[in-house]
């Protein structure tokens, strides 16, 4: 058995970022990353841009001009401005040429065709200078930028319509046991609810990834051998639910071994979480969550998210951890490190009840997992422990 830091290790060390880059559409692009410089083609603003609502002047250091025209945003025209002379000019409307700059409506009086300025202007005031923003041919945003709504509007505000970004994974979702059954169905003795694929689909389209396939095995050596095969063969990521203990009828880990996958870890010294498996075959990586589902859970948000991040292309591709004060007393039972469902709110961190690795009600509660490595045995109210929070 691992410690948690190695197993973070392991994944870090044997997770690459892909080479897969596609071009899609900028409206499609949110969470993915570029995988290439983005140069603008275009200098922006693509014009002298009037900042204000107000009148363009001809020049500064009179008082009164006469009024001689007007310019909209959207005109294409560039009227002739002679000194002593104003244009009427709104906000987003090119400024005349001659224009030397533009004063805000507010600071003025408009008397018989003459404008009456209140106060002085500065040369270039209220206007946006031609490819202020950026030039031509420069860098927009950097390779390794995440798309967000912001950086999908400033690259549709220079024109841009399609983006290289490295690509998303292919995921498959296998969940495995004889008890388990879709929810809607009537449960009959001995069986169970399946919710470990929709709660591992919902947190990956909630980051993001979307490419999903889902599959259920029974706890079958020859089955799960096949179904493993194909997945693996077919998908960029497996995610495994269940039967990767020790139990008889636990056959993920034999078929793994059977497929000869490249183990790179199997069992981390974490509670809960303990049997989670890591592998690689190829270009494919597995991992094997435990059954339990707060486990399942755990392991996805610690292990599998980051992963899967990294694989993206994400430069920060960790969860946040911070530091809180407990406002809870909490007892270790054991010697492994632990990952406790809590609710933080400022720097003050909540451990909640009810932290069985086969209760999901504290994780649909919580929004952060305390950290207490293997060291810490009890925390007390007042004392600062490591927090990481929920995505
Ligand atoms: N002798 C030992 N037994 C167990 C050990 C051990 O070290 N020695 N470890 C325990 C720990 S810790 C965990 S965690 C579990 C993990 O077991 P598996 O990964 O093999 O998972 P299963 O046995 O298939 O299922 C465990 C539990 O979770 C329920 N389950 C499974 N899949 C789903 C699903 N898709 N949706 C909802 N619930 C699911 C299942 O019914 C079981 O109750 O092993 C311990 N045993
Ligand atoms: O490690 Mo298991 O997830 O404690 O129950």
């Amino acid at each position: 058995m691992i410690t948690v830091e190695k197993a973070l290790q392991l994944a870090q060390k044997n997770i690459q970022k892909t080479t897969i880059t596609s071009d899609i559409l900028i409206s499609k692009s949110l969470g993915y990353v570029l995988a290439e410089d983005i140069l603008s083609p275009i200098h922006m603003p693509p014009f002298r841009q009037s900042a204000m609502d107000g009148y363009a002047l001809g020049s500064i250091d009179e008082k009164t001009f006469t009024l001689i025209g007007e310019v909209k945003a959207g005109d294409d025209t560039d009227p002739k401005l002679e000194q002593g002379e104003a244009i009427r000019i709104f906000t987003g409307a090119p400024v005349p040429s001659q224009a030397q700059a533009v004063i805000m409506q507010e600071k003025v009086t408009v008397q018989n065709n003459q404008v009456i300025l209140s106060e002085h202007v500065v040369s270039n005031a209220n206007i946006r200078p031609f490819g202020e923003q950026i030039k031509k041919d420069d860098i927009a945003l950097a390779k390794g930028t995440l798309m967000t709504a912001a950086a999908i509007g400033y690259l549709a505000s220079l024109g841009i319509t399609h983006i290289p970004v490295y690509q998303k994974p292919s995921i498959a979702i296998i969940a495995t046991g004889n008890e388990l059954i879709p929810p809607g169905q009537e449960l009959k003795y001995g069986q169970i609810y399946e919710s470990n694929s929709i709660m591992l689909s919902s947190a990956l389209n909630k980051a993001g990834f979307t490419d999903i396939s889902y599959y259920k095995i029974e706890d079958e050596y020859d089955l799960t051998l096949s179904i493993l095969e194909t997945v693996i063969d077919q998908y960029d990521v497996v995610l495994i639910s269940g039967g990767i203990s020790v139990g008889d009828y636990d056959f993920v880990g034999k078929a793994l071994q059977a497929l000869d996958v490249e183990e790179i870890f199997y069992k981390v010294k974490q509670k809960p979480g303990k049997p989670l498996y890591f592998a690689k075959k190829q270009n494919t990586t597995i991992f094997a969550l435990p059954g339990n589902p707060a486990s399942s859970l755990s392991c996805f948000y610690i292990y599998v998210l980051p992963s899967l991040l990294k694989i993206a292309g994400y430069e920060n591709h960790n969860l946040t951890r911070n530091t809180a004060i407990s406002a809870s007393h909490y007892q270790k039972k054991g010697q492994r490190a632990e990952f406790l469902k809590a609710l933080i709110d400022g720097n003050k961190v909540t451990i909640l009840d009810g932290q069985a690795s086969s209760m999901l009600r504290s994780f649909a509660l919580a929004n952060a997992i305390v950290y207490l490595p293997e060291e810490v045995t009890e925390v007390n109210i007042g004392d600062t422990v490591t927090v990481i929070n929920l995505p």
